[in-house]
């Protein structure tokens, strides 16, 4: 399924998205967002973007364009642990000298509590970790939240490593113009007419058929003030019986259904590209 000369990803070169996109063989396209990301895919290409990290929660904008992009599917999801370190412009001789940190803003909040303790104040969300590692490159007494790929990459200096203020693990999804019906796991997202028990009247369909949800969330509509879609993943296919039956059961009182495939977890493998 895959374009060798098409696997798009949350760039630029070391990103942890990078990272994750190593383990597939064909050619690698940075992009600077996630939402250039999901505009970039053709009929035989991918995209990696992250979805969901196990401090900060779900990746919004790739739900927002996994909602809007009708025909965008989910593959493939992978785990990997996030290893953060605390990198910094050569100008930089100590913590004191730092004016200003940049990193994404999930890595900003994942690391937040362990950097407290330094009294930085001056922290700049940008759209990846490795757009930071490249920012801090080039700016005097700057610094970046990073891996410590990324950090030698761009010829900054690790100050502090280890920083993250717990297990840090975020899961990245394939994505593609093919919807797959094996795997492990499925997403839709929907909406619900706006009264009482409609979305319990949702899940209730899958308790009836013994289905186990992994993740719930909701976001806003944005079209209309207030009203939100939902975001659910489960266990099981769309060839399953029952998947199919809920799903069959679900179209007729949901507003608006969007089946997203199902997908299968990938072992992440680390590979020879960090040595
Ligand atoms: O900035 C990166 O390196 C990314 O791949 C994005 C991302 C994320 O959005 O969760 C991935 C892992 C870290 O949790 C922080 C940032």
């Amino acid at each position: 399924m895959i374009d060798p000369n098409g696997i798009y990803y949350l760039g630029p070169k070391g990103s942890f998205t990078n990272e994750v996109a190593e383990i597939f063989e064909g050619d690698k396209i940075p992009k600077r967002t996630i939402t250039e990301v999901f505009n970039s895919i053709t009929d035989n290409s991918i995209g990696i973007v992250p979805i969901e990290n196990s401090i900060e929660g779900p990746v919004h904008e790739t739900l927002d364009n996994l909602f809007k992009n009708e025909e965008i599917y989910v593959n493939y999801e992978i785990e990997k642990e996030i290893k953060l370190v605390l990198a910094v412009n050569p100008s930089v001789n100590s913590l004191n000298d730092i004016e200003v940190i940049y990193s994404h803003s999930h890595a900003i909040n994942e690391a937040k509590e362990t950097l407290s303790k330094y009294n930085f104040t001056n922290f700049v969300p940008v759209e990846s970790t490795s757009t930071a590692a490249l920012y801090a490159s080039k700016q005097k007494y700057s610094a970046a939240i990073c891996s410590e790929y990324a950090a030698n990459l761009y010829n900054l200096k690790i100050i502090l490593r280890d920083i993250n203020d717990s297990i840090n693990i975020t899961r990245f999804i394939v994505i593609s113009k093919k919807l797959m019906e094996d795997g492990d796991k499925t997403m839709v997202m929907f909406t619900v007419p706006h009264k009482p028990g409609a979305l319990y009247k949702v899940l209730e369909k899958f308790y009836n058929n013994n289905i186990n949800l992994t993740m719930i969330y909701s976001r806003p509509l944005k079209s209309i003030p207030w009203q939100y879609y939902f975001y659910l993943e489960f266990e099981g296919n769309i060839k399953d019986n029952k998947v199919k039956v809920t799903l069959e059961e679900i179209r007729n009182i949901t507003s608006m259904l969007k089946i997203k495939g199902s997908f299968t977890k990938l072992q992440y493998q680390v590979s020879n590209y960090l040595s």
